[in-house]
């Protein structure tokens, strides 16, 4: 894989180059609640700039239906990008029309500008090769140069992480670099006992790793949205919880085969219920209820993990050597469902373990509950995607690098 470095040693003074990040930030009424993912392709636009290069910045946000909608604008990204620079970046509102062209045709050397999000176009996600095709062509037509760096994105067979970089000289930006340099320890020498901890909210793409796992980890605690399709699994109600339904039947099988390899599975014994969702916007007080992990209501909804489980998963991390965690144990953006997440955090930096962090939504909620994150042996901007390297899988957006 060639990364930035040969890049710069080959020059890039003048060059339009496309640098396919990862600005998939967490907005709450359109303010940036943690920019982790824009510090960290940082480094990748800075050189590039030092350098003389012409810099588009591009990535998706969210995950809208192929068409522009303006709650999921890349803009606050791109204010955000530039403060953090200390210079202006030119915003495109659109992704590969005369806006875009525009904005990169307006580039001086040592210049950048972000182009809307590439969700906007219907051919960023399409499982068809031509149509994914045709608009990595459009996409080709801005720049002479891809910087792959979105490393979130990596396990997306997407237009911008797959098919572009085949079209243009393509390099590994340092985000990239480093990211898999950390996981790639851990396929190596795992340190034992092996903990991986899974919760979150995107069940279905999360719960095909498991199956991987349950012959590399030697425990597994299942926490967050991911909990209620394995207590359904074991015969439980789970009320209104979010559920994998169609997936039940697979999960069983996860359940016998953690038994045969003897990897120890560990669900929650306690959650805390309600009847609704609680306002995020307002965090006016949820009042949920602590039940049984076994007697959830029907008409009550999983959003954290019990007091019980915190103390429990907390002592099957105590004794960890190495600890991958993706996807918070609750809806922590509340502060009623933020204590198990707030656990398992504390829990990682009290144990010896190596520990590494991944995914969007779980740096942010170790960073905006107030935990420092370097204490943290490794904070993976992927959640999916690093979950997918550890599986062993061959990633589309780093394969297309290698190339
Ligand atoms: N029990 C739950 N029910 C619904 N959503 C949940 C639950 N637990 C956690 N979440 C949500 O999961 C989201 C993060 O999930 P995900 O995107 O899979 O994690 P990551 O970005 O770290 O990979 C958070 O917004 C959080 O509110
Ligand atoms: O947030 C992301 O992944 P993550 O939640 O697994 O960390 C990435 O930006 C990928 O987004 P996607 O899961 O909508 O393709």
């Amino acid at each position: 894989m060639k990364t930035i470095r040969e890049l710069l040693a080959e020059g890039v003074e003048g060059k339009r180059v496309f640098v396919r990040a990862d600005l998939n930030v967490p907005l709450a009424d359109g303010t940036i609640t943690d920019d982790g993912r824009i510090r960290a392709v940082l480094p990748t636009v800075t050189k590039l700039v030092e350098a003389g290069a012409k810099v588009i910045v591009a990535s998706h946000l969210g995950r809208p239906k192929g068409a522009p909608d303006p709650v999921f604008s890349l803009l606050p990204a791109a204010e955000r990008l530039g403060e953090l620079l200390g210079k202006p970046v030119a915003f495109a509102q659109d992704t590969v029309g005369p806006a875009a062209h525009d904005a990169v045709d307006g580039l001086e050397p040592g210049q950048v500008a972000v182009i809307e999000n590439l969700r906007f176009n219907a051919g960023e996600t399409s499982k068809d090769d031509t149509e994914r095709g045709e608009f990595a062509d459009k996409l080709a037509a801005l720049a002479d140069v891809y910087v792959g760096d979105g490393f979130g994105a990596v396990h997306r067979k997407h237009a911008s992480v797959f098919d572009l970089p085949a079209r243009l000289p393509h390099y590994a930006g340092y985000l990239i670099a480093t990211e898999v340099g950390v996981l790639k320890k851990l396929t190596e020498d795992v340190k034992r006992p092996y903990v991986v901890a899974l919760g979150g909210a995107k069940v279905s793409d999360k719960l095909a790793v498991i199956d991987q796992l349950l012959g590399k980890a030697d425990r597994l605690l299942i926490g967050g949205g991911m909990a209620y399709t394995f207590l359904k699994a074991q015969g439980h109600e789970v009320g209104i919880s979010l559920l994998q339904e169609d997936q039940v039947p697979k999960v069983k099988e996860y359940i016998e085969r953690a038994k045969e390899n003897g990897v120890e599975l560990v669900l929650p014994v306690d959650v805390l219920v309600s009847t609704e969702f609680p306002d995020l916007k307002t965090k006016a007080p949820a009042n949920p209820t602590t039940v049984a992990a076994d007697a959830i209501p029907a008409d009550q909804e999983g959003l954290d993990i019990g007091p019980e489980t915190r103390k429990l998963y907390a002592s099957k991390l105590a004794d960890a050597g190495t600890v991958f965690w993706n996807g918070p144990m609750g809806v922590f953006e509340h502060p009623d469902y933020a204590e198990g997440t707030k656990a398992v955090a504390q829990a990682l930096l009290d144990s010896p373990a190596f520990t590494v962090v991944g995914g969007g939504d779980s740096a942010a909620a170790v960073r905006t509950l107030g935990f420092d994150e370097n204490a943290f042996g490794h904070i993976s901007t992927g959640g999916g995607a690093s979950l997918e390297y550890l599986e062993g899988k061959t990633l589309p957006g780093l394969a297309a690098l290698e190339n």
